[in-house]
């Protein structure tokens, strides 16, 4: 039988140590935002049209100059080591195969330029992104952000939904609060604070502000997407100040519990970006029919954090490729079903809240 993600989660939860299965899975306090993500989704249905001609389908998109045989690409997750001894560069080369884009960061297990050498073994025009955070020393932040360009990462994607960590509360009652020995965030090497035997820690910024990223923006040529957009001010804010594209995000519940949905917080941002730069969203998707909705919703692609991971620890670079390829699949499915031809197709029409279509009401 194919599996599905909730046999390769099964899988990966009895594989894994239960205190990594539960850092993995788990989300901030009560983990209402982690719960909402998923459930958000299954109180949206679409309704499809028919008789479109769409005889053929085009799955691909291009984001910040890279074409993406999808619209899903990975988005970045901590520590892979954890999850299978190969880590990110089994993750890099099942993400390169499915021709989509994975966004590796500082806190990969394995140097950012063993993770896109992976990645370009498979296909040379791979394209692999870099997420950081911003560190309270600037100098920092800049040796990160040329390690990735040296690496050949061709954009930076900075998550700004963590001035403070999350409250996690599985990971409290574990005191899982440090890797296993042999792990490390590889990337925090050779930094100031780091140590010959121990790298830097990974710090979090609440005093950051627009002013950082002006700087950062001008210190790099790669486009530079925030990860953890939620408000629609912060959106016309950032189309403002020129940057190249938003990933609405609540960090797949793991920091703002009281934060909604991401699939909630989709529309006010998309209107409020109106087109000008792309907007993608993470959080909660599992199956091909949430891209789908995501996408008419005004996403141009979406990203998928915990269903790698469960890949990853069920089958390693085989799980990963599964993943994807399940994803890909059915969205291709549901595209053809909703009458679509490419994801261009796919609008906010198409998307009514479940029990709200009576007798010909809806549109
Ligand atoms: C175990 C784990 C580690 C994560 N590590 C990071 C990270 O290092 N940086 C980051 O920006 N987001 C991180 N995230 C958030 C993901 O990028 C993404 O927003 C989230 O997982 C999407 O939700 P999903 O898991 O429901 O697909 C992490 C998520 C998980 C589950
Ligand atoms: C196992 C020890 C935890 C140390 C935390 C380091 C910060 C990594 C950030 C990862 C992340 O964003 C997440 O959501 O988790």
């Amino acid at each position: 039988m194919i599996p599905t993600l909730t046999d390769l989660r099964e899988r990966a939860r009895k594989r894994l140590d239960p205190r990594v299965y539960d850092f993995f899975e788990g989300g901030a306090g009560g983990e209402t935002a982690l719960h909402e993500n998923e459930a958000a989704f299954r109180r949206l249905a679409l309704l499809p049209r028919v008789l479109r001609g769409a005889a053929t389908r085009d799955l691909s998109v291009t984001l910040c100059g890279d074409r993406l045989a999808m619209p899903v690409l990975v988005s970045p997750t901590a520590f892979h080591r954890l999850a299978h001894p190969e880590g990110e560069p089994a993750t890099a080369r099942a993400t390169a195969a499915a021709g989509t884009v994975l966004v590796t960061g500082m806190a990969a297990t394995v140097p950012v330029a063993e993770v896109t050498a992976a990645a370009r073994a498979v296909q040379a025009d791979a394209a692999v992104w870099f997420q950081l955070y911003l560190q309270p020393e600037p100098e920092v932040t800049l040796a990160l952000v040329r390690r990735a360009e040296r690496a050949g990462c061709t954009a930076l994607v900075v998550t700004v939904d963590s001035p403070v960590f999350g409250r996690r509360e599985r990971d409290a009652r574990h005191g899982f609060d440090d890797l296993p020995a042999g792990l490390a965030a590889e990337n925090m090497r050779g930094l100031p604070g780091a140590t010959d035997d121990r790298p830097r820690d990974i710090a979090m910024s609440p005093g950051l502000s627009w002013d950082d990223l002006r700087r950062l923006r001008a210190q790099t040529r790669l486009p530079v997407l925030l990860k953890g957009i939620l408000h629609p001010g912060d959106a016309r804010i950032a189309v403002a100040e020129g940057v190249d594209g938003l990933l609405v995000s609540n960090h797949g519940g793991r920091q703002l519990d009281a934060a909604p949905a991401s699939i909630e917080a989709l529309p006010a941002v998309a209107e409020a970006v109106a087109g000008r730069i792309p907007v993608l969203l993470d959080g909660g998707v599992r199956r091909g029919s949430d891209a789908a909705v995501a996408l008419a919703l005004g996403a141009s692609a979406v990203g998928v954090g915990r269903p790698v991971l469960w890949g990853l620890a069920a089958d390693g670079e085989k799980g990963v490729r599964h993943v994807l390829e399940l994803l890909r699949a059915e969205f291709d499915h549901v595209l053809a079903l909703c009458g679509g031809g490419s994801p261009a197709d796919l609008g906010p029409d198409l998307v009514v809240a479940r029990g709200s279509v009576r007798g010909g009401e809806a549109r």
